[in-house]
């Protein structure tokens, strides 16, 4: 069952999230000629990540960064931070690293995919840096997970999610985050209702209502297995997939050379309200305090 009762991190983590440093990872990310699953450069957006947090979390001896290996060139990232008093309950929070212009994306070829999905990457990235830059403590472990090869069948969250099932690991909970920048629908955040987990939904449209109260939160459906929370749904655990718009209202340059920060606005300011609620995610599902 789910509590919120843990304001004063939540605020504390919230505090701490930021436009410009959301905008800056988006800037990185999709400044790499591609993230394609396959390419050079696809590698290196892994790696730029691995790096990167790693370096946010070198202070935190609770904290480790790990490479996760795959069949095709590109690995997913995983950070773990260990909980202090309920270690083998796991909280994921995931995003997909890789990036695509479609079939006959291959070595070269330009796709920045900045809203897709580097956003959701970046939103993730600046939840590692509110919790070391707080000092927060989680009860349970986190696990931030960037994904590889999720616009070529879901591919590295799949590997991921079954290797997780078959090692029996207690996962409570997952939230995915797949597109939180481009704002084209009326409402703020829209819960993706499909392939999700409808307790954990409910959860999280309170905690968005509870701790950002101006924010309108509507819902919406994929009608297909459209990003990686799929892939832990399939393996019955908990998930959720609070997403930029309906589906109606989406970015509609995804998947092409214009999926870029300037087509989705120019700045982070929505994504900024999906870090908050993430952040919100991990006080209130992994508690523990700073
Ligand atoms: N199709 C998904 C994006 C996507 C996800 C949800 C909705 I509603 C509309 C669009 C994708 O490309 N993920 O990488
Ligand atoms: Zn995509
Ligand atoms: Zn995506």
């Amino acid at each position: 069952s789910y509590t919120v009762d843990n304001a004063s991190v939540v605020n504390a983590l919230q505090a701490e999230i930021s436009e410009a440093n959301i905008r800056s990872t988006i800037n990185s990310l999709s400044s790499f000629t591609n993230r394609y699953y396959t390419t050079s450069t696809g590698v290196e957006g892994a790696e730029w990540i691995r790096d990167k947090w790693q370096a946010l979390t070198s202070s935190r001896s609770d904290a480790s960064v790990q490479l996760y290996s795959h069949s095709w060139a590109q690995p997913s990232v995983i950070l773990t931070i260990q909980g202090q008093t309920e270690p083998d309950e796991i909280v994921v929070l995931g995003a997909h690293l890789d990036s695509t212009v479609g079939w006959g994306t291959g070595e070269g070829t330009r796709a920045p995919g900045a809203d897709d999905d580097a956003s959701g990457i970046a939103t993730l990235t600046d939840v590692v840096n509110a919790i070391v830059a707080t000092g927060y403590k989680p009860a349970k472990t986190l696990a931030f997970m960037g994904y590889a090869a999720e616009e070529v069948g879901l591919r590295g969250s799949d590997d991921i999610a079954t290797d997780y099932k078959s090692q029996n690991k207690n996962v409570v909970g997952v939230l995915q985050l797949d597109m939180t920048n481009y704002y084209g629908s009326n409402s703020d955040i829209y819960i993706i209702g499909d392939y999700t987990n409808s307790a954990q939904n409910a959860f999280l449209k309170d905690l968005a209502q509870t701790y950002q109260g101006s924010l309108s939160v509507g819902t919406t459906n994929c009608g297909y297995a459209c990003s990686d929370h799929a892939s832990w749904h399939d393996q019955g655990y908990a998930v959720s997939f609070p997403f930029e718009a309906t589906f109606n209202g989406s970015n509609p340059y995804i998947h092409t050379v214009n999926d870029t920060l300037a087509s989705s606005g120019g700045d982070a300011n929505h994504a900024v309200k999906f870090g908050k609620l993430a952040a919100a995610y991990v006080a209130e599902l992994a508690k523990g305090a700073i």
